[in-house]
């Protein structure tokens, strides 16, 4: 079972980042009050950045035990640890670095400079691996690109009809060229779905993944979560939006 897509609004960018971070508290809320650690995955990108410092700025956010939260990565940039292009890199400034979260339960995909080296395929392995065979996610976020990519998924990629739960993305359209994404199998794994969307450069992957176009073509029309599947978009991403 996947739950239709439902379009959330908001003004613009900083209204749908606070708006998203106020979400993302009341679900973690929600699931520790019920006995569970939530298990969340993040996405990398421009608004992912301002989503992750209104997450650490929202009012409700101390309520959340963030040492009892696992933190997963749709996707992530083979590059050195210390690049600048790490998607972990960039959730750890603006997000984790500033939460008691428990470091084990932040769980980074592999970088080119770790133990895998050039093994990008070595890499995804391990990672899925980490995940288990049925990996199961209470929220997965994931961002869109401009062409309709959604984690390391690229139209007319290979990738995209990859088995397995994580795999190496090569001669990805979008530098740098080496990546590791979760598979189109594991992005529709999560019981809870939120594509968030700012900005008129995203305004036709929007409206083409919400008329549930290919996945070759449009990979963000594919993925969909168990109980929810939510496009969380400003006014300029849903500008071409039928009405
Ligand atoms: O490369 C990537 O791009 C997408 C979208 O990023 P944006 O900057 O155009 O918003 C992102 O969701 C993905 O995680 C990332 O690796």
């Amino acid at each position: 079972m996947s739950a239709a897509p439902e379009v959330v609004r908001h003004d613009d960018g900083d209204a749908l980042a606070a708006a998203v971070a106020e979400r993302l508290v009341a679900r973690l809320l929600d699931l520790q009050d019920a006995g569970r650690v939530p298990s969340v995955v993040l996405t990398g990108g421009t608004i992912a950045e301002k989503l992750h410092r209104a997450v650490v700025t929202d009012p409700r956010g101390a309520r959340v035990d963030w040492a009892r939260v696992d933190f997963w990565f749709g996707d992530e940039r083979y590059v050195p640890a210390g690049d600048p292009d790490r998607n972990a890199g960039q959730a750890r400034a603006a997000m984790l670095d500033h939460l008691p979260v428990a470091p084990e339960r932040v769980h980074e995909m592999p970088a080119s400079d770790g133990e895998y080296g050039d093994d990008v395929d070595a890499a995804a392995a391990a990672y899925a691996a980490g995940l288990g065979a049925a990996p199961a996610f209470d929220v997965l976020m994931l961002g869109v690109g401009p062409d309709g990519h959604c984690a390391s998924m690229f139209p007319g990629h290979p990738a995209l009809s990859a088995d397995g739960v994580a795999v190496a993305v090569r001669d990805s359209p979008k530098p740098p060229p080496t990546r590791i994404s979760l598979t189109m199998g594991t992005l529709g794994r999560a019981d809870e779905v939120w594509f968030v969307a700012s900005g008129e450069g995203k305004a036709d992957a929007v409206r083409d993944a919400l008329a549930d176009g290919d996945v070759v073509d449009v990979p963000a029309a594919g993925p969909k979560g168990r109980t929810r599947t939510l496009w969380l978009v400003d006014d300029a991403a849903a500008s071409h939006l039928p009405r």
